[in-house]
């Protein structure tokens, strides 16, 4: 078997590691432990990273899976528990915190033909401006037949912390009109574009403007069908019962930073969640694990 090789390089402004297995390739960024791409052998991208993305410091790198927290979106959008951990005086920023900061890295594991990565976030030891409060975050990564990501919230302070999360993945697709989501039929969500109206999935979704909803009840499996590129994208998670559903199409992508005017076509985002109702509240010492695993199949027409 070809043993895995991990291979450490500088992308302009970030530290940055790629991941070789016998069938797929990796590739990651200390900053923001931000997994940048996803390739299977013989596959097209399964992880979407902008031809535009610029890896500078202090800046999140437009695509792969950014990680949200400890708050998804508009921070005064959040239910008031989440809104109330911060403390700043400055606005507080989109999605959280920990996207452009480093992470540290704490191992790499290879075995059996596998590779495990380890990064954490400690706000002990690296406080956060305007959020005074004793948490660690640590994201596993492990790359065998699937992609599999666990991101662990540790409550290390005296008081209980109301968190809102969300691991940010960009999809590659063949053409986001040709694309259908499966999973969330019956699901509630809330149309963010239609006044945050309460509205109800009806069979697959499919896509034929711009998009950003925040679904809630989902299941622990959804599906991307690609006919295009034959291909069904596996999506397993726990610890989540919300998910955001996110393309910008032609407008806001010319307000997008790092992405073509045309990137639309080619990639959408579900972002696996802990957001509205599917907050989490941990108690002193208490922690919450939200897991994502990626896989694929030939899609037959
Ligand atoms: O440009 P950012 O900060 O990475 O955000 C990208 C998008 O992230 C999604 O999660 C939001 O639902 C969108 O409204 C937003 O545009």
């Amino acid at each position: 078997m070809q043993q895995p090789q991990v291979e450490r390089l500088e992308l302009d402004q970030l530290t940055c590691w790629r991941v070789r297995t016998a069938r797929a390739e990796l590739l990651l960024a200390q900053q923001g432990a931000q997994i940048l791409s996803y390739q299977r052998d013989g596959e097209q991208p399964l992880i979407w990273l902008s031809p535009q993305a610029a890896y500078q410091r202090g800046q999140g790198v437009r695509g792969g899976v950014p990680i949200c927290w400890p708050w998804f979106g508009d921070l005064r959008r959040n239910p008031l528990a989440v809104q109330q951990q911060y403390q700043g005086d400055s606005p507080a920023p989109f999605h959280g915190l920990v996207r452009d900061l480093d992470w540290q890295l704490l191992g790499i594991d290879s075995q059996d033909g596998a590779v495990s990565l380890t990064f954490a976030f400690d706000t002990r030891t690296q406080p956060l401006p305007g959020w005074p409060h004793a948490a660690e975050l640590r994201l596993s990564i492990r790359l065998d037949q699937q992609l599999s990501l666990a991101l662990d919230s540790h409550n290390l302070g005296r008081d209980s912390l109301a968190i809102s999360q969300a691991l940010h993945s960009y999809f590659a697709v063949s053409d986001i009109r040709q694309v259908r989501i499966a999973g969330l039929d019956g699901c509630p969500y809330i149309d963010t574009l239609q006044d945050w109206q309460r509205l109800q999935q009806q069979g697959e979704l499919t896509f034929a403007g711009e998009t950003d909803r925040i679904y809630l009840d989902t299941p622990a499996r959804l599906d991307i069908l690609d006919p295009a590129w034959q291909r069904r994208i596996r999506l397993h998670s726990s610890g989540t019962r919300s998910a955001v559903l996110w393309n910008p199409w032609i407008d806001k992508s010319q307000r997008l930073s790092q992405f073509a005017s045309d990137a639309w076509q080619g990639m959408l985002c579900i972002e696996h969640a802990n957001v509205l109702d599917d907050i989490r509240l941990l108690a002193p010492g208490e922690q919450h694990r939200l897991e994502l695993s990626l896989s694929s199949e030939t899609l037959k027409a």
